[in-house]
């Protein structure tokens, strides 16, 4: 695992809406099921998170967590019920709605052949997204990847490449984050930086879904939904 520093925090972009009065439920998840093959994975699941709220999702390998996350963002259909994001179905959002969710999965989905600010900026482009050379310098450096900004992802280490992609947050505005297993291959002073990333974003009115198969005592206190 990696263990190099994570550098200076830079200021994140602020969720947008922050300090406006959220109305409740912006995510609304009513009566999910999802089935592969002739097994049903999770059925019945309905909640509703509100600005500020933190929900964690675990249960056992293969229990369904990434298969919920797709779920909640748009990715993968569900066999039963409905996601919606502020009012609307969550397959059928328009553009800057859309851009309001900013899901990292835990295959990190960066480019082996591109360095690190490469990525970050073509993950800006296919958001729709003006990418700003020095935020997205200042990224790299908050996510402990100054020095390795030009290097090909290939050559970097596993909490090197996952530093790239949660270094997506702190440069995308964006209201609710869906981070699936955030904690892989994260040093210890990794973690500690991603859990206070979380809590300033959780008190700047931002919602977060995650999974973990690690510990998230650190985190504020979650919402929890069990799969098991
Ligand atoms: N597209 C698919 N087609 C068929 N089966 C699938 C598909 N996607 C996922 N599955 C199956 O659904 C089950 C749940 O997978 P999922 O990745 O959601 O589990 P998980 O809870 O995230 O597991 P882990 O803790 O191991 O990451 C697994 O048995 C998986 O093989």
């Amino acid at each position: 695992m990696d263990t190099g520093p994570v550098g200076r925090a830079t200021t994140a972009p602020s969720p947008p809406h922050a300090g406006k009065a959220a109305p409740r439920g912006e995510l609304e998840i009513a009566g999910l099921s999802c089935r592969r093959g002739d097994q049903t994975l999770f059925s019945g699941v309905s909640l509703s998170l509100a600005s500020g709220e933190l929900l964690f999702v675990r249960g056992r390998n293969g229990s369904g967590k990434t298969t919920l996350l797709r779920i909640l963002c748009g990715l993968t259909e569900p066999a039963t019920g409905e996601v919606r994001w502020r009012g609307q179905p969550i397959r059928r959002l328009e553009e800057a709605a859309r851009r309001e969710l900013l899901y990292v999965g835990h295959r990190d989905a960066v480019k082996e052949e591109l360095t690190p600010l490469e990525n970050l900026d073509i993950h800006q482009g296919l958001r729709g997204e003006r990418g700003d050379l020095e935020r997205q310098l200042d990224a790299l450096e908050e996510a402990g990847l100054g020095g390795r900004e030009d290097i090909p992802v290939r050559y970097l280490s596993q909490g090197q490449r996952r530093r790239t992609a949660l270094a997506r947050l702190l440069v995308s505005p964006a209201r609710l984050w869906i981070l699936d297993e955030p904690l892989t291959a994260l040093d210890r002073s990794a973690v500690a930086w991603l859990f206070e990333r979380i809590a300033a974003y959780l008190r700047e009115g931002g919602i977060v879904v995650t999974t973990s198969h690690q510990s998230i005592d650190g985190l504020p206190e979650p919402r929890i939904l069990d799969l098991d």
